[in-house]
């Protein structure tokens, strides 16, 4: 196996990775390095948790180290959280350059970020929404001799999902030089393949590791009535903190309302849980995460914020409370445990409805869950106090101003897209009224068809009976007359 010095790292890179216990280099680093030192642009597709980061920020220290200038990098990333852990690991990797790196992403003061960004720093590491925000507001930086462009979770970045970065990334790629290296890693790339090629086109290198979860991560699940789920979650976390004082777990919610109303009904039963959404403000989501990695709190409750790049070693347990309806987004889930050649396990709670949804989990990561062995009867003991405890923190959380908040905070993003939220509304209103009104004709064409079938059908049965009632006729009249 290669070490790290063969691959074309300089002494000193070597000597702070092994500081950091980063001695050998994992398959992703091992096959994209050299490429990256050799120029070239890189599509860098590896398992979650394989140290995709160090084998884009070692090279790009190398060669900031070899001609160092600000901006020098360019990093772009989905989420705030992650862009400050990819800060961290060049601040750390890149100490012995006096590094000077920028972090720009949404919730935090622009003032000091536009100041930051005009004290020219060798890497900026940005969400795309608020860099794009700095472009269009100031001409106080140049982004037009950066030599590296770096988008992790590359396809999250090219994906029209809740959040749509294509017109940030526009107003982004606007102004970046057309020669500069390109390095696109994901756990998760080959969906949006062709679309990531025409943005690394300096002959790419491409890597993907063969299997997309890691061998040490247990996959399993436990089959569950939607009544049952919570007394299922209850009865896991009591399981596991009764057996292990150091593990901590990820509960991975579909909504930001049921990741606070989980965190209420675990805390209703003692567990140390603290939770991270999108409707909370940017402080308190960095201010849980942080009591989250240093163990204050064992019990991480997110919605899909959460799913992609966090990297918390101490997470054993992922827990699945509903059934990701996209394989890629199980695998980015699952992916925050059993990361470094650790183990971890990973238990998604399926419902009847959801089975199909496995299946198509299995054949993308071409593995098969096992079922979870749980005691039903211990479970079914504490059915109705958590049915109970649940309905209790609904009935509390509809009290408060939860739901207001949520229409705030949406009016909040449509203003901030530059769409007026009243306008929007009424678009909406009168797009919801044309599909009611085309479900509706649709409906009506249906029960036509169908009536005219069921005339058809019994013109077509009377023809018969008339058929068969001269039949009988003639057969008589011949019986008769022979
Ligand atoms: N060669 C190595 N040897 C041991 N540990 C490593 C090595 N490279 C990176 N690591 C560590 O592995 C952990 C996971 O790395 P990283 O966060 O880069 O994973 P990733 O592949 O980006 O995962 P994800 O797809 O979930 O974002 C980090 O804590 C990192 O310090």
């Amino acid at each position: 196996m290669a070490d790290f010095s063969s691959l074309g790292l300089s002494d000193w890179l070597v000597r702070q990775c092994e500081q950091l216990g980063i001695n050998k280099p994992t398959p992703v680093q091992e096959h994209c390095m050299p490429a990256i030192l050799q120029g070239r642009d890189c599509l860098g597709c590896a398992k979650t948790g394989s140290g995709k980061t160090a084998a884009f920020v070692l090279p790009v220290l190398q060669k900031l180290s070899e001609d160092p200038y600000g901006i020098f990098c360019l990093v772009l990333t989905p989420t705030r959280s992650l862009a400050y852990q990819i800060a961290e690991q060049f601040r750390v990797l890149g100490k012995p350059l006096g590094l000077k790196d920028c972090i720009i992403v949404g919730g935090m003061d622009m003032v000091s970020q536009a100041l930051e960004l005009s004290n020219q720093p060798h890497v900026v590491v940005a969400t795309p929404g608020r860099l794009a925000d700095h472009i269009r507001s100031s001409n106080t930086f140049s982004m037009s001799k950066i030599q590296f462009l770096i988008m992790d979770e590359a396809d999250r970045l090219l994906e029209q999902g809740c959040t749509d970065f294509t017109k940030d990334l526009e107003t982004i790629m606007g102004i970046l030089p057309a020669k500069r290296q390109t390095l696109l890693f994901s756990a998760t790339l080959t969906d949006t393949l062709q679309e990531l090629k025409k943005i690394a086109m300096n002959q790419p290198y491409f890597w993907e590791s063969k299997t997309r979860t890691v061998e040490e991560l247990d996959q399993r699940y436990i089959l569950t009535p939607e009544k049952v789920k919570d007394a299922y979650l209850v009865h896991l976390i009591q399981t596991f903190t009764d057996q292990h004082d150091d593990w901590s777990i990820i509960i991975f919610t579909n909504t930001c309302k049921n990741c606070q109303i989980i965190t209420m009904m675990l805390r209703e039963f003692n567990f140390p849980t603290i939770s991270l959404h999108s409707m909370m403000k940017q402080k308190q989501r960095f201010a849980n995460l942080a009591k989250f990695k240093a163990s204050v709190y064992k019990i991480l409750i997110a919605t899909d914020v959460a799913a992609r790049g966090l990297d918390i070693p101490t997470v054993q347990v992922v827990i699945n409370h509903n059934t990701p309806g996209i394989p890629k987004i199980y695998i980015h889930r699952v992916g925050r445990t059993a990361r470094a050649g650790r183990n971890g396990v990973s238990i998604t709670l399926v419902t009847q409805y959801d089975i199909h949804l496995v299946h198509s989990i299995e054949e993308q990561t071409q593995t098969k869950l096992k079922e979870y062995p749980v005691e039903e009867k211990e479970v079914l003991k504490i059915l109705t106090q958590v049915n109970v405890t649940r309905r209790e923190c609904e009935i509390k959380l509809e009290s408060t101003d939860f739901d207001e908040k949520k229409e705030i905070n949406k009016r909040k993003q449509l203003i901030l897209e530059g769409k007026d939220p009243d306008l929007e509304a009424k678009r909406k209103a009168e797009l919801e009224k044309i599909k009611g009104q085309k479900k509706l004709f649709k409906q009506k064409i249906q029960e036509s068809i169908q009536r005219q079938k069921h005339g058809q059908l019994k013109k077509k049965l009377m023809k018969r009976k008339q058929m068969k009632k001269k039949k009988a006729q003639y057969n008589n009249i011949t019986a008769a007359g022979s």
